[in-house]
């Protein structure tokens, strides 16, 4: 089925017996993350890309009990990029678009991301509410920074680089202060995403974290990656061990 024909019944662009299409992924994706906490309580959420189409969930709905047919889905190239009202291919009757889409639409189009996930894991905000309270001097809180912990190997080096980082290096994840309303981090998630090019996530103090991958797995894996580092770092931070270290790097000669 074409894009077109889809238009004419925009229904079909979120019907398919596909469980890998974004509409049925999005649906079946968020009722996980409702398990871990994540997208609890409404908030959250996760937005799919496949080429010029992005499927987008409706604002302040239960993520978990979503259907397919609750699905927006817009045409990027459609979209006036000063412009705040966007155009949607599909719109489900009686609800808004999540207030999360024109940050989805960042990772989008600033990063060419397929996946953009956004949770409220409390470990994401205790983390952000530790950088706030209780940087050492001459740190930073506005940058969540660990290494020497196996699972950093879980993330990219960064946009358009190949491979993952390695164990000894550091992954920095760049913290904007929340605002009043979700649209408005727009433009400061953008500012972090023009400062550390190699981010795929942003963390929201008091609010969350937006991770986001080249596709669906590396949006998924990256994100409960971060998660397993954020729980790690709060618990490091109750134990007093500190989150970055001098280990020297063991290199043993394969025989
Ligand atoms: C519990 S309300 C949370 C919202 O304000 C927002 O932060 C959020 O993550 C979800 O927004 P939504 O528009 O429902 O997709
Ligand atoms: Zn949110």
């Amino acid at each position: 089925m074409s894009c077109a024909e889809a238009i004419d019944n925009p229904d079909e662009l979120v019907t398919s017996d596909n469980p890998e299409h974004p509409a049925n992924l999005i649906p079946s994706l968020c009722a996980k993350f409702w398990t871990l906490g994540w997208v609890t309580g409404t908030g959250g959420g996760c937005s799919i890309r496949e080429d010029d189409l992005v499927y987008i969930a409706p604002s302040g709905v239960q993520k978990e009990l979503m259907k397919p047919s609750d699905i927006y889905v817009l045409s990027l190239a459609a979209q006036e990029p000063t412009l705040k009202n966007r155009t949607y291919l599909r719109s489900p009757p009686c609800y808004k678009p999540s207030q999360c889409t024109p940050l989805f639409l960042a990772a989008f189009t600033k990063r060419g991301a397929g996946c953009c996930i956004h949770t409220h894991s409390h470990w994401a905000v205790l983390v952000t509410l530790i950088l706030e309270t209780s940087t050492p001097a001459g740190g930073d809180p506005k940058l969540f920074e660990i290494n020497n912990i196996e699972q950093i190997k879980g993330f990219g080096k960064g946009y358009g680089k190949q491979g993952n980082l390695g164990y000894h290096d550091t992954l920095r994840i760049p913290v904007i202060e929340n605002t009043a309303h979700e649209e408005d981090l727009t433009e400061f998630l953008e500012e972090a995403m023009d400062k550390y090019p190699d981010t795929y996530a942003v963390l929201v103090r008091r609010h969350g974290v937006y991770v986001w991958g080249d596709n669906v797995h590396k949006a998924k894996t990256q994100c409960e990656s971060l998660d397993y580092l954020f729980q790690l770092a709060v618990e490091m931070k109750q134990l007093g061990i500190p989150w970055l270290s001098d280990i020297p790097v063991v290199n043993p000669k394969r025989s």
